[in-house]
């Protein structure tokens, strides 16, 4: 908390005044040594929510606490968990929770700073990505525990952190904290282990009215103490926004892909970069790789700038706030993993080169500027379309806001424009016929949206869910573009029916379709990289498309009776092996004519579709084509995808949608040897999982000259993520099996979830497997990424067995040709899999024929596969996943 300088500034906004001024002393009475590290702060008057909240916290009532960004909040907990502490006492007194790692540490500097008086204070941290060993030697004598809670359970769990005496348990950035399943259920796990009488106290800046219920758990009684300007005791709910900071809209001209925007969007960042003057700035993106791409951008610039992401090493991480909060960086480049709780007071200029994902997250971004009552300015850069109509709903819910838009060209300094000379941004208009994603809790709301209500309510009198006949008759008498409007349109009213009617994840929202009338792989945003499909799911969901059910159940009995068995070893006992054939799902999909309503989907790609695409949208086309690195005419003449072309990264992302395996990056091993190593030698001693050096750890690498969006897709989100970074759990369903969230987020980059300490407790992990926590730890952040470098430190430990195996090595090297011809059976060992195989160890054991199956199908610890047969049951799987895809994206 650098804050000595704030006793002396006179200049800050109302909404961290009170009128007539409240010393500290006036509050903490008989506390002379907490008062004299207040006062060493810089902390003489107490702000609103401080005057507000401290009497009742230090009374030991349950609070919550809602007050603005940067308004003093850590302060409100921190006073009275001071005072209660008995200094003479050892044992653990007070836990507090926090979202990510790096607000835990913050918090912990505050108590260190504000209690620097204090004999024998001890107040540690515990979070991810750091030794559990060091925390376990912390946790001896610690009296105020803060952390992640994945660590922070793990401690518990482990008898480390002794939790009996705790008196107070206190939750920051609560709303994060209870929107993410994963935490919530560390939350909820921590609370059981604490002593039912104890003061608890939640902390946010964005309460969402409607989420209060889930505090009634928590707490019986409890009292909510709001912030406000001007007036603590204002009968009005406070504006949310700090009264310091100007908030702007910089457009971009819209095109219809989103990595084509980022470079105007660059241009547009340097633009506002060059006509304003700015202590320190973020920057904020809603993709893990355009941080680093932007911050590359502006040190050509000649920019200080740092990025940060989930994905860094935490000691790196802690360094960079470091860096930013000592003022030592200038430009920090960051997803929204430093969103929330981050305080660097110099912070003045925050910029969002995306549209942030929910109010609450625009909210915490430029909650990062203006601190504590100093003045900031706050840029959100959006395509003057969609990106801008979806901002403006996020907005809308938001009462009390001003943002002025920015002229296109910016002819003078941008503080130079007088009010009267820059637009309003118009809130009213454009934006009724759009529903909002509510993402928080995954549910549609509408706006007003009457025209969309009618047509549901007329489409639900009727059994149809989705008629084809809407589209056709809509789109045939408009203009190519209309009709593509129109189709989008439908499109989007018919997700939403479908969502009503329980037949897609809501986390497949997003506010994107039209790829799928153009690209027979519909990019995949970050909703869809955290959905999971599983088998069973996808049936479902044809099945409910498929008037010919009855073709499709014989279909699949036909298939399951074609699905045979194999092993390598004649020893190994069949039931505990299990060998998918090709012929399963190329009957599958053969047979399972996707149908909705008696329209086959590719017809009515084809049909629908293919015009708009051979005529004026065939720039759109080639927009698309240019993103997806792949030719035109394999979107125009070819729904199927070619297993060699580049889009292999793309279908990392159908992968974790639908709970594909990749086989990619699988080797073969050996014949002779390994297959008698296999068959002959003590099993639990092999350790031979057989990964294919070159393809996903060369992919790894090589991913990053791609375009870089591609790969953004598999990263966004989770979003706030984190949060969206919060993409990083959760390959595991049990932890994250809902988070768009890992959307979450829209990803993006909130990960301390799924804290890979609590992976060790086998009772409460998220995946018994995933004891090793240092493995683990390698896989946070950003399961993707992850898992290729795992993968690639797996590859190093064979590096011996790869390197004898030459001709292997060398069809390996072209990274197109990734099948396999050789006639090579591949196994892979549970045991290897444990931590750094653990999607694609999953995936394999979900994919579970119905139980109707005569053979008893099950996962063995040496499971071969004929290499030969993956790759055509691969290549199959693509196709029919190509097809369901499309057509859930269509069904949508
Ligand atoms: N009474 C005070 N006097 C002077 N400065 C203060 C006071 N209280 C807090 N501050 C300073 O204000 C800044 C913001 O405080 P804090 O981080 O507690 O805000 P917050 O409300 O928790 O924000 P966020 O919601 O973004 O986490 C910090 O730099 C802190 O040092």
């Amino acid at each position: 908390m650098p804050a000595s300088e704030y006793s002396k500034d006179t200049d800050r906004t109302t909404d961290v005044q009170t009128h007539d001024e409240t010393p500290f002393s006036d509050i903490v009475t008989d506390h002379p040594l907490i008062l004299k590290g207040l006062s060493d702060c810089g902390f003489i008057n107490a702000s609103p929510i401080q005057v507000a909240a401290l009497p009742t916290i230090i009374a030991g009532n349950d609070t919550i606490v809602e007050a603005k960004n940067g308004t003093g909040k850590t302060l409100t907990f921190v006073i009275p968990t001071l005072i209660r502490l008995k200094l003479d006492q050892d044992h653990l007194q007070t836990i507090i929770l926090a979202p990510t790692r790096e607000i835990a540490v913050q918090i912990q500097q505050c108590f260190k700073k504000v209690g620097q008086h204090l004999p024998g204070l001890k107040c540690e941290y515990f979070i991810g990505g750091t030794p559990v060993d060091v925390d376990k030697q912390k946790a001896k004598s610690c009296q105020i525990a803060v952390g992640s809670p994945g660590r922070i359970k793990h401690l518990l769990n482990e008898h480390v952190l002794k939790c009996s005496e705790v008196k107070s348990f206190i939750l920051d950035e609560v709303d994060k904290l209870f929107t993410d399943k994963c935490f919530t259920k560390d939350v909820r796990l921590i609370d059981t282990k604490l002593p039912k009488l104890k003061q608890t106290i939640v902390v946010s800046a964005s309460i969402d009215k409607n989420d209060m219920s889930v505090f009634d758990e928590f707490m019986k009684e409890y009292i909510i103490v709001k912030g406000a300007e001007e007036d603590m005791n204002a009968l009005q709910d406070p504006s949310k926004f700090l009264l310091g900071i100007q908030q702007y809209v910089a457009c971009v001209k819209a095109v219809s892909t989103n990595i084509i925007l980022l470079p105007a969007k660059n241009v547009r960042l340097l633009n506002i970069l060059k006509n304003l003057p700015f202590t320190q700035c973020i920057i904020f993106t809603n993709y893990m790789t355009r941080v680093e791409a932007v911050c590359n951008m502006l040190r050509d610039h000649n920019y200080k700038a740092d990025y940060i992401r989930g994905d860094q090493d935490q000691s790196i991480r802690l360094k960079l706030v470091d860096r930013l909060t000592s003022f030592k960086s200038k430009i920090l480049v960051a997803t929204d993993l430093i969103a929330r709780g981050i305080d660097s007071s110099n912070v003045d200029l925050v910029i969002n080169m995306d549209c942030p994902h929910d109010w609450a997250t625009y909210l915490h971004r430029i909650g990062r500027a203006g601190r504590f009552g100093n003045k900031g300015n706050a840029f959100t850069i959006l395509d003057d379309d969609k990106e801008l109509k979806t901002f403006k709903h996020i907005i809308n819910s938001i009462e009390s806001i001003k943002i002025k838009m920015l002229p296109i060209a910016i002819t003078k300094p941008i503080l130079e424009y007088a009010d009267n000379e820059l637009e309003d941004l118009n809130l009213t208009t454009e934006t009724e016929m759009l529903p909002i994603q509510d993402t928080k809790n995954g549910i549609t709301k509408e706006n007003g949206n009457n025209l969309i209500e009618e047509n549901l309510n007329k489409d639900n009198e009727s059994d149809s869910i989705f008629s084809t006949n809407d589209i056709e008759s809509n789109v045939s008498s408009l203009s190519e573009k209309e009709s593509l409007q129109k189709l989008c349109e439908l499109v989007k009213e018919t997700e939403k029916k479908l969502i009503e009617n329980n037949m897609v994840d809501k986390r497949h929202l997003t506010d994107d379709r039209s790829y799928v009338l153009f690209d027979p792989e519909p990019l995949l945003d970050s909703t869809d990289q955290y959905t999971k499909y599983s088998i069973e799911d996808l049936l479902d969901i044809i099945k409910n498309y498929d008037s010919d059910f009855e073709k499709y159940e014989a279909s699949k009995k036909l298939m399951l009776k074609n699905s045979t068995l194999q092993t390598v070893s004649e020893n190994e006992p069949s039931n505990k092996n299990q060998i998918f054939e090709n012929n399963d799902l190329k009957n599958l999909s053969n047979t399972t004519d996707i149908k909705m309503n008696n329209i086959n989907t590719d017809q009515l790609l084809e049909s629908q579709h293919k015009p708009l695409i051979n005529c004026e949208n065939e720039k759109l086309v080639n927009e698309v084509c240019l993103e997806s690195n792949i030719s035109n005419e394999s979107i125009i003449d070819d729904p199927k995808i070619d297993v060699n072309n580049s889009q292999q990264l793309r279908f990392t992302n159908i992968y974790s949608l639908f709970q594909i395996p990749d086989f990619s990056f699988l080797k073969p091993v050996q014949h002779d040897s390994e297959f008698a190593h296999l068959t002959n030698a003590n099993k639990s001693d092999v350790s031979t999982m057989m990964c294919e050096k070159s393809s996903k750890a060369e992919e790894f690498s090589e991913e990053k000259n791609y375009d870089e969006e591609e790969y953004c897709n598999e990263e966004e989100s989770c979003g706030e993520e984190e949060y969206y970074d919060e993409e990083e759990y959760c390959e595991e369903e049990e932890c994250c099996d809902e988070e768009e969230y890992c959307e979450e987020e829209e990803c993006c980059d909130e990960e301390e979830c799924c804290d890979e300490e609590e992976c060790s407790d086998e009772e409460d992990s998220c995946n018994e497997e995933y004891c090793d926590e240092d493995k683990y730890h390698d896989e946070q952040e950003n399961p993707n990424e992850k898992e290729y470098c795992d993968n690639k430190k797996l590859y190093e430990e064979d590096i011996d067995l790869v390197a004898e195996n030459k001709s292997f090595d060398e069809h390996y090297t072209n990274k197109n040709c990734f099948y396999n011809h050789n006639n090579h059976g591949i196994h892979f060992e549970k045991d290897s899999c444990k931590s750094k195989q653990k999607p694609f160890c999953n995936n394999i054991q979900k994919y579970n024929f119905p139980k109707t199956e005569e053979k008893n199908i099950e996962i063995n610890d040496h499971q071969v596969v004929d290499y030969e047969i993956l790759n055509d049951w691969y290549s199959q799987w693509k196709q029919q996943m190509n097809r369901i895809q499309t057509f859930v994206r269509m069904s949508k």
